[in-house]
């Protein structure tokens, strides 16, 4: 039984199917990424999962507890960082994390030690004193996180987090997040437009897209729906025509040419299918210099396009 469960959620407002009979599992652990393009239904199902709103049929089931049933039990689990800030203007730093852990029971010593911790994480420590009202995007949003993991929540929903800020805080909210990963256990649900960040810091991912899960695994997963290709791009030097005609005749190369501009080697390989061994030995014996060797496997950016695009356009 996997630690979070949607089961054949669906979701209507009037006439509009926001979610579709959506089902996918969510391990204890991951840093889960949420896909998909503008109004492709995160936040509903992010707001369902959170006790925000009703689903319309199906569940959610966190810990084996049903959202749609008990989501006073469910809440417990979670700590949301909605897309909106959820800071009180007028108050300092350190004010508005007092306020928040206040608000999630803390008190004495535990709330002193949280607050602490929370400073420490945004990264704003010089600031602390400072009227929220007086900060950048970028570190409303950080301390929209801090204030959210006050209590220590077994699962963190982060619903776009990065969204309009500067690169800094962008960093600074990556690194946080697979901290929180890391030396908490905390279980993350991230969504984001985003294709790199969710390539860097996610495990597991969801495709969604006009309320429908496109494509759900782990990241080589989902890159291989599209294709099982390598291409390794080898810079060298002193080319010679035969390199070419020998690398195509070795097992798990599907093609190879030379781009005469960037002097570079272009390999094609089936992934999982050749040895890198056998490619190197043959440069070897062809007598080119070798000055870089890259392996580039498509991106979560193109996976993405090819399956949004055949969607979207049918
Ligand atoms: N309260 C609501 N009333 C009516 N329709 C809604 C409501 N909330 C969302 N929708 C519709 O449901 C669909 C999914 O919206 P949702 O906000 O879940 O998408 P999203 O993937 O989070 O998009 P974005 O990335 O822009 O935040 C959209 O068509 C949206 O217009």
């Amino acid at each position: 039984m996997s630690y979070i469960e949607i089961k054949n959620l669906t979701k209507r407002f009037n006439d509009n199917l926001a979610l579709d009979n959506v089902s996918f599992n969510i391990e204890k652990g991951q840093i889960f990424g949420l896909l998909g393009p503008n109004g492709a239904g995160k936040s509903t199902l992010i707001n369902i999962m959170c006790g925000l709103l009703k689903g319309s049929n199906g569940d959610i089931l966190i810990d084996s507890n049903s959202v749609q049933k008990n989501s006073l039990k469910t809440k417990e689990y979670i700590g949301f960082v909605p897309q909106e800030i959820v800071l009180h203007q007028k108050l300092s730093l350190l004010d508005n994390l007092k306020y928040w852990g206040e608000m999630y029971g803390l008190k004495g010593k535990l709330l002193k030690e949280r607050m602490e911790e929370a400073l420490e994480l945004t990264g704003l420590k010089e600031r602390k004193k400072d009227k929220v009202k007086t900060f950048s995007g970028g570190m409303k949003r950080r301390l929209n996180i801090a204030c959210a993991i006050m209590h220590h929540p077994k699962i963190l929903i982060m619903d776009e987090p990065t969204v309009g800020i500067d690169p800094q805080s962008r960093n600074h909210i990556l690194e946080f997040t697979k901290k929180m990963n890391k030396e908490y256990g905390t279980t993350i649900i991230y969504t984001s437009h985003y294709m790199e960040e969710v390539e860097q810091i996610c495990n597991d991912i969801a495709i969604i897209d006009m309320g429908n899960v496109i494509a759900n695994g782990t990241k080589k997963e989902i890159k291989r729906l599209v294709s099982n290709e390598n291409n390794i791009e080898v810079v060298i030097e002193d080319f010679n025509e035969s390199v070419v005609l020998i690398l195509k005749e070795i097992k798990g190369i599907k093609d190879c040419f030379y781009d005469e501009k960037n002097k570079t080697l272009n390999v094609v390989v089936i992934e999982d299918g050749y040895s890198m061994e056998d490619i190197m030995k043959e440069l070897m014996n062809s007598k080119v210099k070798i000055k870089s060797i890259s392996i580039i496997e498509p991106n979560l950016e193109s996976v993405f396009l090819s399956l949004t695009g055949k969607k979207l356009r049918d």
